[in-house]
């Protein structure tokens, strides 16, 4: 068994190796239980909106290429479990800068809800008018997911496609500029998305 330092070596070797890393078991059944409570009130209080394509004056809505809905996070949450998450995250980065050289400065996050029979079509996460997204991460949170719930993360990695079931408690870790896409989820999809960032994210609107 691994400790948590070896863990995070193992996970920042492998992403700087391979453009991705699958993680499992990044948080305990007890720890994705309560993130999930939190993701309910969160959506029964009515905090979720539609989750658009692009950046300010490109936002724009359109179903037909993204079914999400989503709830930007911050360290203002009431949500210690969303807490202990931004936590673990900002661990991760420090040691990409530590030991890769990123000079990531923060990240974005927030939850999503993939209603049923929705999806995410091909994208990258890094693009000319989001150019500041380096390292991309999901944590995903349907406990006893099953092959006929769907909602797979597919990535297009150069030779060949991997598929990631959105299996509860995992985390993937990948290179912003990475080809991907949420298949088509048959049962409601639940997850934390993020982007670790090399600018300060009130800065981003600058080139
Ligand atoms: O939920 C996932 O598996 C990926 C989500 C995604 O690609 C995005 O929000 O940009
Ligand atoms: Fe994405």
């Amino acid at each position: 068994m691994k400790n948590e330092q070896q863990s995070l070596l193992h996970a920042i070797d492998e992403l700087s190796q391979n453009g991705y890393y699958i993680w499992d078991d990044f948080l305990s059944p007890k720890e994705v239980e309560e993130l999930i409570l939190a993701i309910q009130k969160e959506n029964d209080s009515g905090e979720f909106k539609k989750a658009g394509i692009g950046k300010q004056s490109l936002f724009q809505l359109d179903k037909s290429v993204r079914g999400d809905f989503i709830k930007w996070l911050d360290r203002s949450t009431e949500h210690v479990s969303v807490q202990n998450f931004l936590d673990r995250i900002e661990k991760i980065k420090s040691s990409l800068n530590e030991f890769c050289y990123l000079g990531l400065k923060d990240f974005e996050t927030h939850f999503a809800i993939y209603p049923e029979n929705t999806f995410y079509k091909k994208h990258v996460d890094r693009f000319q008018k989001n150019a500041h997204r380096v390292i991309s991460f999901v944590l995903y949170l349907n406990q006893n997911w099953q092959e006929k719930d769907g909602g797979e993360l597919a990535i297009y990695l150069k030779n060949n496609t991997h598929i990631v079931q959105p299996i509860s408690g995992r985390l993937i870790l990948f290179r912003s500029e990475i080809e991907h896409e949420v298949l088509m989820s048959y049962k409601k999809r639940y997850s934390i998305t993020g982007w670790m960032l090399d600018k300060d994210m009130s800065l981003t609107f600058l080139p």
